[in-house]
């Protein structure tokens, strides 16, 4: 069926096939990557947008020798099915099978582990440095969007470069994206670099110039005009790279494997300092659907080839979309709310709220250091500062967050999405660690809501506080219960259930899953109480002294790592109390979770309903008959 793509299994085969071969093969690429992505979900439109790139890169370079390197990674497939993993490209994401993500596990084409942004930059400088200093000798590529460009680690990077007296090859793969439209400064710049407004408007001013010399100042244009194209590559087009240190090609058509091919051999020549090659794509190209909608088709899951539809069946509203609806509902009411986004204004829910408000959200680009200590100023000077951020992401400030938040007890709001297991993503981007990092900090109180009210609920009441509040909650779906929900309560946590066997402590959105536990350890005749903690910190303290008074064991149950998370805690106050207490930790035991659907990750990590009963069961048998 892919009849070029048949006949390449590693990089050496491309070398065997002439231009046209390479655009049969590239539409092949396009059609079986939109075949594997519309079953497994992914990353689709990066790729499609680098299929020609990353062949160009692979007949001038030769991998695994020369080291190449992808910023973030979302967009590798195409690498990956050139590197040895044609086959394997059909297990994509799942369970066992290969990772969204350049991973040197499992190919030693993949010489750098990506997923999150811009670091792509700083690890190929340090590669070249080590080869350097080994006194070895090959290319070291880096390929970066325009969007990753924009991120703090990138710009460290890019000026260090200038003084390591190094070569690297930056690819800056500019597609005019992010997620979203690209924002900033920056992104502008390579605006007028694309369409040569800064040549221009260079053009104009010689001109004038010149005009002002009497007699000979027209011939003067003339001749300068005549060496335009010196103008134009050596003093005008992209002087901010050149003067970073850095020769600049470009802008290319990144659609073009021979320009390519032709410029890449060209940035090999250049041993001592680092070049920059400008190539220009386009994002979802080939594929119509995704063109036309790059940001729905950024990350998908499983969809109809023909129409673009989602097969994602969907009972209710996620998380993201809970938050979106209830901030811009309390932003009707409070003219304070302002909301910030590190360049995920869709993944977050936070279109909404930008759509009715404009003014007042703020989209700072791939930036979660700089959002953070933005939030901080505007909390400053006296709105309310809600950031909305993935669990993951939120790593990259954590100095921020307690340097310019906490010390200083400013009210700004962490809605983090992403908390706990995100699936196919993988081990870059599962949140379970937030917990361990955040309630260690001074000043700040952090919530965790059982269901998509409860989260409406903590968004509305955290509003109220004086300080920094953090709200986790999942990916996906929000859950539902018929029960009515109560008010939330600083530091109050809630029983569900009453049971005399044990004690299950669940947070967020493992309370689903301890409704079920207790309901089949119900039909072994073991009663458990239940308690919703709502509040990771401050603990309820008044609640555990209560459950501790029952000397019955207590489980807790958190979708975060077992290190420092909400287990933990309770273990830490019952210590600092003094309290004999029988308590099991259920977290996740492992801080690196591979990649597939929740579920089967949940039961990998011994976590899902079955494994947690069984647990249980065992340990209350064991304790009844006194072999504690
Ligand atoms: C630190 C961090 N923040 C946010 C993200 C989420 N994210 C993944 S890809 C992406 C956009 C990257 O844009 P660009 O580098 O231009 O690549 P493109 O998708 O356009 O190919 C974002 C924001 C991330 N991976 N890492
Ligand atoms: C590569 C990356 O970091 C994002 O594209 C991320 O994969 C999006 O995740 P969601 O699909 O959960 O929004
Ligand atoms: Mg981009």
């Amino acid at each position: 069926m892919y009849k070029f793509l048949e006949k390449i299994n590693n990089p050496e085969d491309l070398k065997n096939l002439n231009h046209d071969e390479l655009d049969y093969l590239s539409q092949d690429i396009r059609d079986y990557i939109i075949e594997v992505v519309s079953k497994n979900g992914g990353h689709l439109a990066s790729n499609l947008g680098v299929v020609e790139l990353t062949l160009a890169l692979h007949r001038v370079f030769n991998s695994p020798k020369d080291k190449i390197i992808w910023d973030v990674g979302h967009q590798s497939y195409v690498h990956k099915i050139i590197t040895d993993r044609k086959e394997s490209f059909k297990t994509l994401r799942t369970l066992g099978g290969i990772s969204g993500f350049p991973k040197a596990s499992e190919s030693p084409h993949d010489v750098f582990d990506t997923g999150h942004s811009s670091t792509s930059i700083s690890a190929a400088l340090g590669m070249a440095k080590a080869r350097d200093l080994k006194g070895e000798d090959y290319s070291i590529v880096a390929v970066i969007g325009d969007g990753s460009l924009g991120g703090g680690l990138a710009l460290e990077a890019l000026n260090n470069a200038a003084n390591l007296n190094t070569n690297i090859i930056l690819i800056l793969n500019d597609n005019e994206m992010s997620i979203s439209k690209n924002v900033g400064g920056l992104s502008t710049y390579l605006g007028r670099l694309r369409t040569g407004k800064i040549y221009f408007k260079f053009k104009r001013e010689m001109e004038f110039i010149f005009n002002k010399i009497p007699v000979v100042g027209k011939s003067l244009y003339k001749a300068a005009y005549k060496c335009r194209d010196w103008f134009k590559y050596l003093v005008v087009k992209g002087i901010m790279f050149e003067e970073l240190g850095f020769k600049y090609l470009g802008p290319i058509d990144g659609h073009n494997i021979k320009t390519m091919e032709r410029i890449l051999s060209n940035a090999k020549s250049y041993k001592k300092h680092p070049v920059l090659i400008h190539v220009v794509t386009k994002k979802g190209n080939g594929y119509r659907i995704a063109e036309d909608k790059p940001e729905k088709y950024h990350s998908v899951g499983p969809f109809l080839v023909e129409t673009g539809e989602s097969l994602t069946k969907s009972n209710g509203r996620s998380y993201s979309s809970v938050f979106g609806d209830k901030i811009a509902e309390l932003a009707k009411k409070d003219e304070k709310i302002v909301a910030i986004t590190a360049a995920m204004p869709e993944g977050t829910g936070l279109n909404k709220f930008a759509e009715e408000f404009k003014d007042r959200v703020f989209d700072v680009g791939i930036a979660e250091q700089h959002a953070v200590t933005f939030s901080a100023g505007l909390a400053k000077g006296g709105f309310k500062p809600i950031f909305a951020v993935y669990s993951t992401f939120l790593q990259r400030a954590y100095d921020q967050v307690l340097h310019d938040i906490c010390l200083q007890n400013l009210s700004v709001i962490f809605a983090i999405d992403r908390a706990g297991l995100v699936g196919q993503d993988g081990e870059t981007h599962q949140g379970i660690f937030d917990i361990s990092y955040l309630r260690s900090l001074p000043n700040i109180t952090l919530m965790s809501p059982k269901s998509g009210k409860e989260l409406e609920n903590m968004l509305e009441y955290a509003l109220k506080l004086e300080g920094p509040v953090a709200i986790r909650y999942p990916r996906g779906e929000a859950a539902e219960y018929s029960f009515e929900e109560k008010p939330v309560n600083y530091g109050k946590g809630e029983i569900l259930l009453n049971g005399d066997d044990g004690i299950i402590i669940a947070e967020g959105t493992m309370v689903k899953r301890a409704i079920q536990v207790c309901e089949a350890l119900n039909k072994q005749n073991i009663n458990m109480t239940l308690v919703n903690i709502r509040f990771i910190k401050p603990l309820d303290e008044h609640l555990l002294d209560e459950m501790a008074s029952k000397a019955i064991p207590i489980y807790t149950l958190e979708d975060n790592i077992f290190e420092g998370g909400f287990g933990s805690s309770i273990l830490e106050y019952y210590s600092s109390k003094e309290k004999d207490v029988a308590l099991k930790i259920f977290a996740h035991k492992n801080g690196i979770i591979t990649h597939g659907e929740t579920s089967e990750l949940m039961k990998l990590e011994k976590l899902d309903n079955d494994s947690i009963c069984e647990a249980i069961i065992s340990d209350i048998r064991v304790r009844k008959n006194g072999e504690r």
